[in-house]
């Protein structure tokens, strides 16, 4: 198989070394540069040791790599900063965000929740949302794909298809999420000392946690009407994972058949049967694999869902990967197979 020559941008964060990571053993793709910032400069391996014996190109500042090669670009970097990156690379690359400077289609909604206005909206109308998932069709033929947020994919694999089904009501959702230190990402901040996460739980952003925009948005669309949901964040002190305990008025057996029959085809979401044990961050972990469990609430009429996934891959990189696999032609699960790592 011929690769496409890629591009990370970013590599030196979390999600950048995680699609470094992926891509290593990809058979359709070729790591052909890599950029940071501070990190500029330096090889992949003096960043993270766990890379050091791979053949990998150095990390050089953005303005710094010929693009002329590159077929497809991962941008991995801060949100914000990522649309005047993307908006100066050549038409010719493909480009995957993982960012959110691309996910939310209505302008003056980026502008009220991301606090300035989007400096690229004319890229923003072209972009397509990336959980592919529910939009296969649209990123096997579009430029730019903006890749979902993590706790916006655990909820949106078991909520989309339950709204567009009509099986739950639209009013009183509530996704109560929890999820691990490198979502935060890499970069040093006094929330984020071992002495501040470890030892208890907290809630943070509530009731206006910015990717609550991103829910409403894509849950309106399934539904067709408007959905505004109470979301919740809580950081744990674990690494990876995220794990979303989700409230529904419906009926949990019909909840159940819905999710079964919309993900059976799915490669990377695994329903679990009616009433099983619920599904564990660490049965996800490393993996591109969503896991969602149903259980019927002890008040009639309600149900609870469990949806988890690992952030920094069904949640980022993985998913990431799945979206380019299928703007390059290639096979969706390519590079993407691997088991959980347990525990
Ligand atoms: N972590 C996660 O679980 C998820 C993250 N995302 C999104 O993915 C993106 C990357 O996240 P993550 O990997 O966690 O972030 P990190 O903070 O770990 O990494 C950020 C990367 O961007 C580089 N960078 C920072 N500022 C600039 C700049 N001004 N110009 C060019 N490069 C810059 C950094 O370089 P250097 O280190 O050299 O300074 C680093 O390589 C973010 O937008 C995040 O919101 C999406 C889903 C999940
Ligand atoms: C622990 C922690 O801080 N998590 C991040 C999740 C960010 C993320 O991954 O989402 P984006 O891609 O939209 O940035 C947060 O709550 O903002």
């Amino acid at each position: 198989m011929k690769k496409a020559e890629v591009a990370i941008l970013g590599a030196s964060g979390y999600t950048g070394a995680e699609l470094v990571r992926l891509l290593v053993t990809h058979p359709g793709m070729r790591i052909a540069a890599l950029s940071a910032d501070r990190k500029a400069g330096m090889s992949m391996g003096e960043v993270f040791p766990h890379l050091g014996h791979l053949d990998l190109p150095p990390l050089q500042r953005v303005e710094d790599i010929d693009f002329s090669g590159i077929e497809l670009v991962f941008v991995a970097l801060p949100h914000g900063t990522t649309q005047e990156v993307i908006a100066a690379l050549p038409r010719h690359v493909k480009i995957v965000d993982l960012s959110a400077d691309f996910r939310l289609r209505d302008p003056e909604d980026y502008a009220r929740w991301y606090g300035h206005p989007h400096l690229a909206p004319e890229l923003q109308k072209e972009a397509v949302y990336g959980l592919p998932e529910f939009y296969r069709e649209q990123l096997r033929a579009c430029r730019l794909a903006a890749g979902t947020g993590c706790f916006v994919a655990t909820g949106l694999l078991p909520l989309v298809p339950l709204l567009e089904a009509g099986v739950i009501a639209r009013e009183d959702i509530v996704i109560d999420a929890k999820t691990g230190i490198t979502g935060a990402g890499r970069g040093a901040s006094e929330r984020k000392l071992f002495s501040e996460v470890t030892e208890g739980v907290d809630a943070y952003n509530i009731a206006r946690h910015r990717h609550t925009a991103e829910f409403d948005q894509e849950l309106s669309r399934a539904a067709g009407a408007p959905v505004r949901v109470t979301f919740t964040p809580h950081l744990l002190p674990m690494n990876r994972g995220i794990l979303a305990t989700i409230y529904v008025k419906g009926d949990a057996r019909e909840i159940h058949r819905v999710l079964d029959e919309r993900h059976r085809p799915e490669p990377f979401v695994h329903v679990l049967p009616l009433g099983a044990e619920a599904p564990q961050t660490r049965h996800v972990r490393g993996s591109n694999l969503c896991r969602i469990g149903v259980t019927a609430d002890r008040i009639e009429g309600r149900a609870i869902i469990v949806s988890v996934l690992d952030n920094l891959v069904k949640g980022a990189s993985g998913q990431a990967v799945q979206a380019a696999n299928l703007m390059l032609g290639l096979p969706e699960t390519t590079g993407l197979e691997a088991a959980p790592l347990f525990p």
